[in-house]
């Protein structure tokens, strides 16, 4: 059969099935397609201003890394004028953060970029393989999500930073769009759809890039760009809700691959509707420490590693076959358990006030951070903090929060 000529340019030979709209594209047609895309974005909602200092979350995984050299190539490319550099959060689990850090650090010698490491050792005293040691698997994704996110804010403060940027792409949107509708909380949903999320509490800006860029592309990205970065999951990856939200939505995205995006964009249409004072006054407002936007999409049992792997060690054999067109499709099966608990939440508006003790934004009066470090130093978290036995993970950890939110109640 002879070579099918890319959709963009019309000349060279297609090596790619676009997975956002199944165009075929040349090699060099993709990548710059790709910049493009995330350039508009980016000037579409003014997300940055000329010299402002802005630090990648840098985990070292497929997302972060093609943020980083997306975001450094546009910045050399339209001269936005920004100065960029690489945050690191080392949540301290040997066999897998130690490893992806060692990618960050290449990465930041590639990249000419100045890399910062904050670790949850020197922050909290904790790392997360003694939590892991003390309150067991279950449930430390908990503890993991909400110390990340303080953690990134704190880095950037240490930093005199105020924009960390995330690697948070289309996928993950849309499956926080789904998780949200499924759990009738408008409210995060609308949240979760924002491409900037600020608070007047913090002077910390959080965005997401990559919000309308599809994870296949991403990983298609980075292999044609023979970028460096580390593929490995988290050793302490639970599967639960969002993993269910995500099979959902790539058995979707077989039969209609537009489906991420036009989730994304429902959830956009749909925030709009949620009522300001829901949702909080203005823009887009949040307990900085409630969203899972803290990093690890994993903290809610995503499932993606294997998938992505899948895809990756496709295009490793597609380059030995030299193949003409890349399509990716990846093994049907699902191996996601179903979620069970009850997820019914409450819309209620947040109100944000300071942690008394960190001084740490917060919707209650001692911050969740504090909270866990509470029942951790006192070293019965079992006892003070049950996780149910046999739940779900996202269950046991809305158990663990709604048993956190009591304690708190109770001692005021
Ligand atoms: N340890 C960390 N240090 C700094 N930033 C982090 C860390 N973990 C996660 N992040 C940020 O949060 C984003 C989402 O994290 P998540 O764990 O969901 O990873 P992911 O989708 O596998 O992304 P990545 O491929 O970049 O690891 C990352 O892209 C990164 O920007």
């Amino acid at each position: 059969m002879a070579p099918t000529a890319c959709f963009n340019c019309k000349e060279a030979r297609a090596v790619i099935i676009r997975p956002k709209n199944r165009h075929k594209l040349c090699r060099a047609c993709f990548i710059s397609i790709f910049e493009t895309e995330v350039h508009e974005t980016i000037i579409g909602t003014n997300l940055f201003f000329p010299g402002e200092r802005v630090a990648i979350g840098a985990s070292g995984g497929k997302d972060s890394t093609v943020l980083a050299a997306v975001l450094k190539t546009l910045n050399e490319r339209y001269n936005y004028g920004l100065d960029l550099c690489l945050l690191s959060i080392d949540e301290g689990i040997r066999g897998y953060r130690d490893d992806s850090l060692e990618t960050v650090k290449r990465n930041a010698v590639q990249y000419e970029m100045p890399l910062d490491i904050l670790g949850y050792s020197e922050l909290y005293g904790w790392t997360m393989d003694q939590v892991v040691e003390q309150v067991g698997k279950k449930g430390n994704c908990t503890y993991c999500g909400v110390f990340r996110r303080q953690a990134l804010d704190r880095g950037a403060a240490r930093l005199g930073i105020k924009h960390v940027v995330t690697g948070h792409n289309a996928d993950d949107v849309a499956e926080t769009v789904m998780m949200n509708l499924l759990r009738g909380d408008l409210p995060r949903l609308s949240r979760g759809t924002s491409i900037v999320t600020s608070s007047d509490a913090s002077d910390i800006k959080r965005s997401k890039p990559l919000k309308y860029a599809y994870e296949k592309e991403i990983v298609l990205y980075a292999h044609h760009r023979q970028l460096d970065y580390f593929t490995t999951e988290c050793i302490y990856s639970p599967e639960a809700f969002r993993g269910s939200a995500r099979t959902l939505i790539k058995d979707l995205e077989k039969i209609r691959p537009s489906s991420i995006l036009d989730i994304v964009k429902s959830g956009e249409d749909m925030a709009a509707l949620v009522p300001v004072e829901v949702r909080g006054a203005g823009k887009s407002k949040q307990s900085a420490e409630e969203e899972s936007a803290g990093g690890c999409g994993s903290q809610n049992g995503r499932t993606s590693g294997g998938e992505m792997a899948a895809m990756e060690e496709q295009l490793a054999q597609n380059d030995e076959a030299e193949s003409l067109e890349t399509e990716i499709k990846l093994p049907n099966g699902s191996r996601v358990k179903p979620n069970r608990g009850p997820t019914g939440k409450a819309v209620k508006a947040q109100t944000i006030k300071h942690c008394e003790r960190c001084n740490y934004i917060s919707s209650q009066r001692i911050c969740k951070a504090c909270t866990l470090l509470d029942g951790l130093n006192r070293n019965r978290p079992k006892t003070a903090i049950e996780v149910g036995v046999g739940m779900e993970d996202e269950e046991s950890s809305s158990t663990l929060m709604r048993q956190m939110e009591r304690a708190q109640l109770s001692a005021t």
